[in-house]
């Protein structure tokens, strides 16, 4: 039996005309929100006592001394500070969520392939429902991701979490999500990402019932959007489509519990009261939401198939430049004009690993089947892999007027950093083992005598 959702009373900011959906735009904004009129002080962020008898408490997220394109930190005006919150904390069984290094197994090297995991029958929350896949990098010198699946059959009750090891990129597939943040609540569903900075308190639950989804744990750098280059000022993810939540705090004493990751390790504390409770806040540290369905792609329009770089949402930067911790990349609706041209993905070799999912439809390089919504594939640093032999033979004698690829999403977590699988993913039933042989299914076509 499936806990029965029991919504908690949030008292929501007022509903101005920039924020009637209960979200500000803008991407990295400097945003300011309350929750009560005058909550936040004006002109200064530490007045000797700040109006309703509120704390005043700084997160940030970057170094104090970070230039000032990539400084975030966000002044939260809250009942109590987190400090206060902190109870003696004890270590929990992380289950099964890993954090890198993670080299748990040795695959045989080849491309992997995983089926959908399916939701449990019993009351999971989105805590305890959490299936780290791969790892990549180091979680304590802040490089490298992890990727998991999450499942929940039941909201988060009383209960609250923190990510000290990441920010978190969640990319619903099946279900919707309500995570109310201290900030204030974000709503996502399948189509949609929603990304909750490092630190930031959550509690994560499932209005309209079972929910599955990917999750991307960044270690490293903060997701920000890519340089357009000669693209210019437009299209890709634009800026003004991102939202952020506007302050909705609880004013609520009751027996409950908070879990900090940290370190790899899950600790939790008991709390008598709801950590959410931010009246106003103002910074540009903030969780966000994003419709996919908004990206606006840019392609090749004459010949050829671009660099999936093309269609990078957000990415996670590494010191080197071109070079990133994660690239977020998605491949969505948009049309295939290429003249004499092989249009899905070439088969190639990258120095970066790739972790694939599918929010829905079919993806254009494996159209032969076992690529299905809620499954998810790994093709790691050097490894070769390519379309399967369904879609090279389609796309090879297709004739080639203007397609529409229609009702497709898939997206790929591409990482300067080999990813490690977990023994979970190289155990699960879901693992499919016939997948690494897909390429011998790929005839020989070569014939010296024709061209
Ligand atoms: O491997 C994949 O399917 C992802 C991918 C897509 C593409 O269009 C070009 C390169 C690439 O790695
Ligand atoms: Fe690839």
């Amino acid at each position: 039996m499936n806990a029965p959702f029991r919504p908690q009373p949030l008292t929501p900011g007022p509903q101005g005309a920039a924020n009637e959906t209960g979200y500000m735009p803008g991407f990295g904004n400097g945003f300011e929100t309350e929750a009560l009129p005058g909550a936040l002080p004006i002109g200064r962020n530490s007045p000797q006592r700040c109006p309703y008898g509120l704390y005043a408490e700084q997160l940030s997220g970057s170094p104090f001394t970070a230039p000032r394109a990539t400084n975030e930190r966000s002044w939260l005006y809250r009942i109590r500070p987190t400090v206060a919150h902190w109870g003696a904390f004890t270590k929990v069984d992380a289950g099964l969520w890993r954090t890198a290094p993670a080299a748990e197994v040795d695959l045989p090297l080849a491309p992997l392939r995983w089926d959908p995991i399916p939701l449990p029958e019993g009351p999971v929350s989105f805590l305890e429902g959490i299936r780290t896949i791969t790892t990549a990098g180091d979680a304590g010198s802040q490089t490298g991701m992890g990727t998991h699946v999450y499942l929940v059959t039941r909201s988060m009750v009383d209960e609250y979490f923190y990510n000290a090891d990441g920010e978190m990129l969640f990319v619903p597939q099946q279900g919707a999500l309500r995570i109310a943040t201290e900030f204030g609540i974000i709503d996502i569903a399948p189509g949609e990402i929603a990304v909750i900075p490092r630190g930031v308190k959550i509690r994560v639950e499932i209005p309209g019932g079972p929910a599955r989804g990917y999750l991307c744990e960044n270690y490293g750098g903060a997701f920000t959007l890519p340089e357009r280059g000669p693209i210019g000022a437009n299209c890709m993810a634009n800026q003004r489509d991102f939202l952020t939540p506007v302050a909705a705090y609880e004013d609520r004493d009751a027996p409950s519990s908070m879990v900090v990751k940290w370190g790899g390790n899950l600790w939790r504390t008991e709390l008598a009261h709801s950590p959410l409770d931010v009246v106003a806040w103002h910074g540009n540290y903030a969780p966000y939401k994003y419709d996919l369905r908004r990206y606006s792609p840019v392609g090749p329009i004459l010949f050829d198939h671009a660099d999936p770089s093309i269609f990078t949402v957000m990415t996670s930067p590494s010191e080197t430049p071109g070079t990133a911790n994660i690239d977020f990349v998605l491949f969505s609706d948009r049309w295939l004009v290429g003249e004499n041209t092989f249009r899905p993905p070439w088969y190639h070799m990258n120095v970066m690993s790739e972790f694939m999912g599918l929010v829905e439809g079919v993806y254009d390089a494996k159209t032969g089947g076992g690529f299905v919504p809620g499954g998810f594939s790994l093709h790691n640093c050097m490894l070769p892999h390519g379309p399967d032999m369904a879609a090279f033979e389609a796309a090879s004698n297709a004739e080639l007027k203007p397609h529409k690829l229609e009702g497709t999403m898939a997206f790929m977590l591409e990482t300067r950093l080999p990813q490690r699988v977990t023994r979970y993913a190289a155990e699960a039933p879901q693992f499919q083992r016939d997948y690494a042989g897909y390429g011998a299914g790929l005839r020989k076509h070569f014939n010296p005598n024709q061209r």
